[in-house]
């Protein structure tokens, strides 16, 4: 129907609009915590302390995978990879220190691309 098709158009226009926010914190400067899976040998109290790991090469492939059912379901994910370093690191810390300037960063995106 002209409804469904609709549907799809707007699916398309979020998929896109969270495949470009991904790329645009890939490339920011406070992206080095969050690039890959956190080394659970090189922090080996990490898999018992953060019961949900998430990172943005996981978001990236589930964006590519088609896993994601919404943006809400997609934004759901970046917001537990911060929460996940809220957790685990200092505020003061570098890592800390970067994930809350990317996640300020990425909230910004998120309200260009979606405002509320
Ligand atoms: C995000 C995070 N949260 C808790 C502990 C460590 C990390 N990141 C580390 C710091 C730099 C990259 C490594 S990594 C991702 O290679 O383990």
């Amino acid at each position: 129907s002209k409804k469904e098709r609709a549907n799809k158009k707007k699916e398309q226009r979020d998929l896109q609009a969270c495949k470009s926010i991904v790329q645009e914190l890939e490339g920011h400067e406070d992206a080095w915590p969050f690039l890959l899976p956190v080394n659970t040998r090189q922090f080996p109290t990490y898999k018992k302390i953060i019961k949900k790991p998430m990172d943005l090469s996981v978001i990236k492939k589930k964006l590519e995978d088609n896993l994601y059912k919404s943006r809400e379901d997609y934004c759901e994910d970046l917001r537990l990879m911060f929460n996940n370093c809220e957790t685990f690191n200092e505020d003061d810390s570098p890592v800390g220190k970067a994930g809350h300037n990317l996640r300020s960063f990425f909230e910004t995106k998120w309200n260009e691309h979606f405002p509320p």
